[in-house]
């Protein structure tokens, strides 16, 4: 039945193998185009090294040396992702491409790959055989979506700085990217060598590269057959086209050119987003489960779990932060106060592993200043941020689920076993997930896109992501801001709940009535320095912190209530 159309459909499998080397590094949000390197050098390598015959008088040679242009392939990504994985967009884009072009103007003028004649090999690759490798990609693709793994991925590229900050190390993730991406590249270059049965360097050239880039985006990377469906497309419309009789010289070109427009403007998630639509929101836990008692405890109540000393920040001629000595001890609620630029902001980056101090000691969980913002998650510190980082394409659930990060197990090689532990650590972090959800009020929200609630709303959201993470300290910047008053008092009775549950709580507000009610400790802070600490009622009625602050705020307020 498929006799004539073999070609064609080892041709959408040979697609979509691309493809998925493609998808791996954008589902982490990395725009890397060094696959025809990668292809390039797995395919010669392997036609040099394996044997040309049967092996052992039966294993086709493609079975070695798909392995070997796997190896080859990851080895060369991890080479190259070392220098290049610190550049960013459209810089990464170029970067990968000149390695693509390097290798091929070597592989083009080295005597061992016969120059720009090529080698020629056996055709051991059936259809079969590319679309069961097809399958087994996707396999692996379908169970890496909702594993673990999968958030990392997702919460890498929808904002690097909030994944640190829930744990996610995000160098490594970006790396596993794209050594994943090398090694399927890698899988790709073998077999189109042992399916056309000839390479030479033209084989890899940049045009390779647009097609697996086009082909990737065009079927999204939203459900894990997004590069099947770009593949089939892009390989049925001039088939359609031809069966049409639509065939003239400019009228398959501008059909092509019209429908690939089309699915851009029209779904920007690519192909995959009317298929994404269709997914169900986890079912939430049964009542039996009980997460929050698997959980590490947290300290008790006054031990000293951050000290820090002559912290100091500077931008150029800026000091943002000068000389601040600071100690948190557990179970406290500290309020940081003070002007607009008085360095609060900078002062919990800092303590968060968001900025590097320029001058300063101390530890916060035992994690040195200056550490990497997942070290400090995995010690206990979670956060909240000014201008709100969620994950905008994730679901409410999903974005507290990258919270749970941290205090979850890896799942995917289990998962690819379908072994029942993987699924039982899944369930934990789901429960954990939606007991946060409904702490926060968000649970009846849990299906919709952060983009579709209020802004009050976003604000529980990003604080139920930090308490997934069940933080021994919590930081909350600016957590009321466009909150109204109901609200406010409604946020202040969580903090308090929480510092009764044994959370340390650091918030930075400007809402000077909720910090007198939730907070046990205030620091002012007045051009980078701490002008006032102690209890909050005796601080706010410090002369010095009445002028710098509270006394522009009082004016405020009556000004307003005169108006
Ligand atoms: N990345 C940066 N580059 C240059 N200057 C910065 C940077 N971040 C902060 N600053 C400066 O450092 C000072 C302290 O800023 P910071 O945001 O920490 O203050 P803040 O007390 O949090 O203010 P606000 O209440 O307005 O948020 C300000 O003068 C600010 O302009």
């Amino acid at each position: 039945m498929l006799a004539g159309y073999e070609t064609l459909i080892t041709t959408i499998a040979l697609g979509a193998i691309l493809a998925y080397s493609f998808h791996v590094v954008l589902m982490a949000g990395q725009l890397s185009l060094g696959q025809a390197g990668f292809a390039s050098l797995a395919a010669y390598t392997s036609t040099l090294v394996v044997p040309t015959e049967p092996i052992a008088g039966s294993i086709s040679p493609v079975i070695v040396g798909l392995p070997v242009g796997a190896l080859v392939g990851a080895a060369a990504a991890f080479v190259v992702g070392l220098p290049v994985l610190r550049l960013r967009g459209v810089f990464l884009a170029i970067a990968t491409i000149a390695f693509g072009e390097m290798v091929r103007v070597l592989i083009n003028n080295a005597e061992w790959t016969n120059g720009a004649i090529g080698v020629r090999v056996e055709k051991w690759v059936t259809f079969d055989f590319a679309w069961i490798i097809v399958a087994v990609l996707a396999y692996l693709f379908w169970r890496l979506g909702p594993s673990r793994s999968g958030r990392a991925f997702a919460a890498v590229r929808e904002d690097e700085l909030a994944a640190g900050s829930m744990g996610v190390d995000v160098v490594r993730t970006r790396m596993a990217s794209f050594i994943a991406s090398g090694a399927i590249a890698g899988v790709y270059g073998v077999l189109f060598a042992y399916f056309f049965g000839r390479i030479t360097p033209a084989t890899f050239d940049f045009s390779l590269t647009v097609n697996g880039l086009v082909t990737a985006v065009l079927g999204g990377y939203l459900v894990f057959f997004g590069p099947v469906l770009g593949a089939g497309f892009l390989t049925a419309v001039p088939e359609i086209q031809k069966a049409l009789g639509l065939e003239a010289g400019w009228i398959h070109p501008l059909i092509t050119g019209v429908l690939l427009l089309a699915v851009i403007l029209f779904l920007p998630g690519g192909l995959s987003t009317l298929f994404s639509r269709l997914r169900r929101a986890p079912a939430r836990p049964g009542p039996d489960y009980a997460p929050l008692d698997a959980l590490d405890p947290l300290p008790d109540p006054g031990t000293r779990i951050a000290a820090v000393t002559g912290l100091a920040k500077s931008y150029g001629a800026v000091d943002a932060v000068r000389g601040v000595d600071l100690e948190i001890r557990s179970g406290e609620v500290l309020g940081i106060i003070g002007p607009n630029g008085a360095g609060k902001t900078t002062l919990v980056n800092m303590i968060s592993g968001l900025e590097p101090p320029t001058a300063g000691e101390g530890e916060i969980l035992g994690v040195p200043l200056g550490a990497r913002p997942h070290r400090f998650a995995q010690a206990g510190v979670s956060r909240t941020f000014q201008h709100s980082k969620l994950f905008e394409r994730l679901t409410v659930l999903d974005n507290v689920l990258v919270g749970t990060h941290v205090v979850s197990r890896s799942t995917y090689l289990r998962r690819l076993a379908w072994l029942p532990s993987a699924r039982r650590d899944e369930r934990r972090a789901l429960a954990l997930a939606w007991a946060q959800l409904e702490r926060v009020g968000l649970a009846d929200r849990a299906g919709l896109r952060p983009g579709a609630l209020s802004y009050g709303d976003r604000r529980r959201l990003e604080i139920a992501r930090a308490l997934a993470a069940h933080p021994t300290l919590l930081i909350l910047d600016e957590p009321a801001a466009g909150m109204n008053h109901v609200e406010a008092a409604e946020l202040a009775s969580l903090i308090r709940g929480l510092a009764d549950d044994g959370v340390t709580v650091l918030f930075i507000e400007h809402n000077v009535k909720m910090v007198l009610e939730a907070c046990t400790r205030l620091v002012v802070l007045d051009f980078g320095e701490v002008i006032a600490q102690g209890e909050p009622r005796e601080v706010a009625s410090d002369p010095r912190v009445i002028e710098a602050y509270l006394g522009t705020e009082a004016e405020a307020h009556e000004e307003s209530e005169h108006v």
